[in-house]
């Protein structure tokens, strides 16, 4: 009730407001811009019907993206504008300072990455993982696409924030990338990354690609992002280079030597981008191998794959109020494709494979304690070899 109350009509406004600010760019374009701003406007102005609160959280919250993503479609030629373009830029910007930080820690990790003992190679993955697991912190469709604060030095959030992992399956996900370069058998390993948020989430999603590629924990990987604006701050492929970009351009050393590496990743096709409409749909994922057969097929081909964010998280499960304690197995309703674990922090209200009683303890002293991102979750589901 409060995301489509509160957080949708903000977000609308927000897209409009974007659309205002560039006006100036699109010169000979005034009657296409006032198109698409009167198109948001009905929606906005449709919000207030009683049937998005009737309609399936899920259903009615992708039906909005897509319907904002319609009015630009309808005002061509401008339909390739991106109303949430300057919030996800803005984003990153505002986290130069961890990102420096954590740029400069990867630099010298790899630096010494041959050398390093098995536990300590472990360590170093676990605490990537738990990078990018706060990384989902910060998405801005939660916010109604405020800039959420990012954490000055992200190797200190990591010993602060374990506390608040609820299941943690990252020996699981080591042990299938262990046992793999282990076995000599193995001459590939292929990671999928089901990305979430673009600007500093995105960031830590690559510092850990990077990781797993310079371990020879994996030999390829590929990341698969939203063909349209999705969830305000969700990755496009667009998203993605300009992040590449920024980096490569940047006056930190650090920086911008890491962006020609990763772009050089993309290259030589270490590191690939894919996009499927799937994605930007409302289907629950056990329809994926239905709906999509293609991408199943493409994603059985995975050694590993990683669905980030909560979003994610609802689709694996399909949005359902599942009782706390059920198997994560279970719950993902016959979705196998391959190994796979989910890397979110709490923001729906939606969780499975908990203890007993373990959720309800929590919202005894913490009522909203599901929809703050405070709490984490590595979850795993398949075989580990
Ligand atoms: O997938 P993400 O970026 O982690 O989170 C997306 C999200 O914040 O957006 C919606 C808020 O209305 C919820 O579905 C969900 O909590
Ligand atoms: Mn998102």
């Amino acid at each position: 009730y409060i995301s489509m109350k509160e957080r949708t009509p903000e977000i609308i406004k927000k897209a409009m407001a974007s659309l205002d600010e560039h006006q100036s760019n699109f010169t000979k374009l005034h009657g296409q811009v006032k198109k698409a701003y009167s198109l948001l406007n009905d929606l906005l102005q449709q919000l207030k019907s009683d049937d998005w609160f009737q309609a399936p959280w899920l259903y009615a919250e992708c039906y909005m993206y897509r319907r904002i993503h319609e009015a630009l479609m309808l005002s061509s030629p401008i339909s390739d504008f991106d109303v949430f373009k300057d919030l996800k830029c803005q984003s990153f910007l505002d986290s130069q300072e961890p990102i420096i930080i954590l740029c400069n820690y990867l630099q010298e990790l790899k630096r010494k990455i041959e050398t390093l003992s098995e536990n300590k190679l472990q360590e170093e993955f676990f605490k990537l993982l738990q990078i990018s697991l706060w990384g989902n912190k910060c998405d801005l469709s939660l916010s109604g696409g405020r800039s959420s604060a990012q954490f000055a030095t992200p190797m200190a959030v990591v010993a602060e924030l374990e506390s608040f992992i609820l299941v943690n399956h990252m020996d699981s996900i080591w042990s299938v990338l262990i046992m793999r370069k282990k076995n000599q058998e193995n001459i590939s390993t292929r990671v999928d990354f089901i990305l979430d948020n673009s600007g500093f989430e995105l960031y830590t999603d690559l510092v850990l690609a990077d990781f797993l590629l310079s371990a020879n924990l994996a030999s390829e990987i590929y990341f698969h992002g939203k063909s349209i604006p999705w969830f305000v701050s969700d990755t496009s492929e667009k998203d993605l280079m300009w992040l590449i970009y920024q980096l490569k351009t940047a006056h930190t050393n650090c920086m911008s030597r890491c962006g020609s590496i990763w772009e050089e990743f993309f290259l030589n096709h270490k590191w690939n981008y894919r996009d499927n409409m799937f994605w930007t749909l409302p289907h629950e994922y056990s329809a994926m191998s239905q709906v999509a057969p293609d991408l199943y097929a493409d994603l059985q081909k995975s050694n590993l794959i990683i669905f980030k964010g909560d979003l994610n998280y609802r689709k694996l499960l399909g949005d359902r109020k599942w009782t706390f304690t059920v198997p994560f197995h279970e719950a993902l309703n016959g979705f196998h494709p391959a190994p796979l674990c989910s890397i979110r922090t709490i923001k729906a209200e939606i969780q499975v494979g908990l203890e007993p009683g373990q959720g309800e303890r929590i919202a005894i002293s913490e009522p909203t304690w599901m929809n703050t991102g405070k709490y984490g979750i590595f979850q795993f589901d398949g075989p580990l070899s």
